[in-house]
């Protein structure tokens, strides 16, 4: 077994499980200010599960405050999200939060996720509705048990002792009537339960301290991450941006035109561009920092390595 590069015997990781029973819910962890997590996504249900379990041994040795697995993320099919999360609390020892979107599953297989959950000593779900699947199925069905993240986030407090995410727009959900009516959707859903949020990606700062300005009016006190994607390819952002509302700034799309067939600059730079908008971010005090990894370890190492000190002297700094 192998964690980070150090070969470890397998009866430090059965102790390691063995201590790891303790259930811990993400919403203390912020105590301990900033807080930063790494998001990988499952693999394709015909690819194995091995690749993913070398990203989550390489992200391991950066030691995040917790990871999170997506669930059906971009529209695609359902993964092990609950398996991978199982591994990475109770192998690893490392706090974990399963997505779990509800907009294409029924009360009985999400009573399924939150069984196994339960099981595997997961007491953390980032509650979303989900991005809508393409496929015919989907499109046929008629009756849909959960129609907003806010259905799934009362039906997860109704049943007691989860700790919940959920997801907020800096730069306002693409299907939102209007920025008020997004608001109110957020504060809906902070107010039915939710103990923590995180931000969808944005690719220029002033979109987050303006949404932050907008609610300090709003009574919502739960803490706040802020969801970054590292951009090293110009065909996936320019997919990733059209499906989840992000604006392109002028500033990287001259990054992405100049570099666009040159791969090993466009990564110099994309990594250099989220670094530079994490240090900001950082800097202004911000709750927690959630990187988007993409299942590229390499990325995150490169981006973490350059904000060891900074991480180190925040941490400090707000547990004094
Ligand atoms: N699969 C995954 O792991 C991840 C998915 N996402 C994506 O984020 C997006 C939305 O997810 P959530 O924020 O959880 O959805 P949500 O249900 O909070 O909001 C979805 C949209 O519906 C609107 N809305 C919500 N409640 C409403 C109501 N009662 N009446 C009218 N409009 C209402 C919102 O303003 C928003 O435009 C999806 O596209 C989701 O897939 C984001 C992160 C990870
Ligand atoms: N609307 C939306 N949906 C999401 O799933 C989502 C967000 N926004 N915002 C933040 C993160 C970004 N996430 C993403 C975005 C795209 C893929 C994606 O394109 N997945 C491909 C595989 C890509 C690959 O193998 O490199 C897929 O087909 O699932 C995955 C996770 C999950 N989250």
């Amino acid at each position: 077994m192998t964690i980070g590069n150090e070969m470890l015997p397998s009866h430090y990781i059965s102790r390691q499980v063995h201590e790891r029973r303790i259930k811990l819910k993400i919403k203390y962890l912020f105590r301990k200010k900033p807080v930063i997590s790494l998001e990988i996504f499952p693999p394709k249900p015909e690819s194995p599960i091995d690749t993913v379990l070398e990203t989550v041994d390489a992200l391991s040795a950066l030691r995040p405050d917790f990871m999170s697995v997506t669930y059906g993320a971009a529209g695609s099919t359902k993964g092990p999200t609950v398996q991978i999360a199982d591994i990475i609390k109770n192998k690893y020892g490392i706090e974990a939060l399963a997505h779990v979107t509800c907009i294409n599953s029924t009360k009985y297989e999400i009573d399924g996720i939150l069984h196994q959950l339960k099981k595997s000593n997961i007491e953390n779900i980032l509650a979303l509705r989900g991005d809508k699947p393409k496929d015919e199925i989907y499109a046929a069905r008629k009756h849909k048990e959960y129609e907003y993240a806010s259905d799934l986030i009362a039906h997860i407090k109704s049943l007691g002792n989860f700790c919940i995410g959920a997801a907020c727009y800096p730069e306002i959900h693409l299907e939102a009537e209007s920025r008020e009516a997004d608001l109110l959707n957020l504060k809906r859903k902070v107010d039915l339960g939710a103990d923590f949020l995180i931000t969808q990606l944005f690719l220029d700062n002033n979109f987050y301290y303006d949404f932050m300005e907008k609610i300090s009016v709003m009574d919502i006190s739960v803490p706040i991450s802020v969801g970054i994607m590292p951009v090293i390819n110009k065909k996936q952002i320019e997919r990733i941006t059209s499906l989840c509302g992000a604006s392109i700034p002028a500033k990287f799309r001259r990054i992405l035109d100049r570099y666009e067939n040159n791969p090993e600059a466009l990564k110099e730079a994309g990594i250099a561009y989220a670094t530079e908008q994490i240090i900001d971010l950082l800097s202004s005090g911000v709750d927690g920092i959630h990187l988007y990894t993409m299942n590229k370890p390499e990325i995150a190492i490169k981006i973490l390595g350059q904000i060891s000190n900074i991480r180190r002297h925040l941490k400090n700094l707000n547990y004094a």
